[in-house]
């Protein structure tokens, strides 16, 4: 299914009765939290996205999980320094739904999902459980995974951190840690991002010591 921009006008449709689910009358009403809804299906669900998105809310929650619809622009004031002091250890639902309280769909919309709600709810049971807090990020490519992780870190940094740039240590580290996790399994390359970086970046010891060539020259036996 697309999600368009703009709420579409009303169209009449014929459809079985086992495919019809009810909707709240009014479809440009919208909730912070799905699971407010007075109707939960997949197209009210989506419908309340999609509304809010058109709106420039592009978060919204579903219970202690957030759902992010990636705007692909800049969202006034969205992630100034303001808000950022505004959700600092602020409980889950005092304020609207935003990476920065808890745990995140364009163009056709791109979904990214967080849980738990994210940033400050996961500093905070840390410090409350004394126990280590995981955030997963899930969504297609594209959908801001990559970009709401950052504004996690700049969050939980800036927040609670000792004022050190430990926040942009961690996103350049990034795209070294994902080359160890992401390989492309085309006939021109068969192996971990990491192995062509490091047969890019070696020096001449190094290359010698690992049997390294350019990484131009690199083939693999087809399986
Ligand atoms: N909240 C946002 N505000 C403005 N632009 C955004 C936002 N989230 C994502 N974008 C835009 O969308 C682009 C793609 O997002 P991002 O790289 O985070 O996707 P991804 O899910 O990590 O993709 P992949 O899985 O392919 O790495 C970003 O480069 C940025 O231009």
């Amino acid at each position: 299914m697309t999600l368009a921009c703009v709420p579409c006008p009303p169209q009449t449709f014929l459809a079985a009765v086992n495919q019809v689910f009810p909707a709240e009358d009014n479809v440009n009403k919208h909730v912070e939290d799905n699971c407010s809804l007075m109707y939960l299906n997949e197209a009210t669900l989506l419908n309340n996205v999609r509304v809010r998105y058109s709106k420039d809310k592009i978060y919204t929650f579903v219970a202690n999980i957030l759902i992010a619809v990636n705007p692909y622009y800049d969202i006034p004031k969205l992630y100034n320094p303001e808000t950022i002091s505004k959700y600092r250890g602020r409980s889950l639902g005092t304020l609207p739904p935003h990476v920065y309280a808890i745990g995140p769909l364009k163009g056709p919309p791109l979904l990214t999902a967080l849980s738990p709600p994210a940033a400050d709810k996961a500093y905070r049971d840390m410090k409350v459980l004394k126990m280590s807090q995981s955030i997963i990020v899930s969504g297609e490519s594209g959908a801001g995974k990559t970009e709401n992780t950052k504004f996690v870190l700049r969050y939980l940094t800036s927040s609670y951190g000792t004022g050190q740039d430990i926040d942009e240590r961690i996103v350049e580290a990034n795209p070294l840690l994902e080359a160890f996790g992401n390989a492309k399994t085309s006939k021109e390359e068969r192996n971990y991002h990491i192995f062509y970086r490091l047969s890019a970046g070696a020096s001449e010891d190094i290359r010698k010591q690992f049997h390294l060539s350019s990484p131009d020259t690199f083939r693999v036996r087809p399986l």
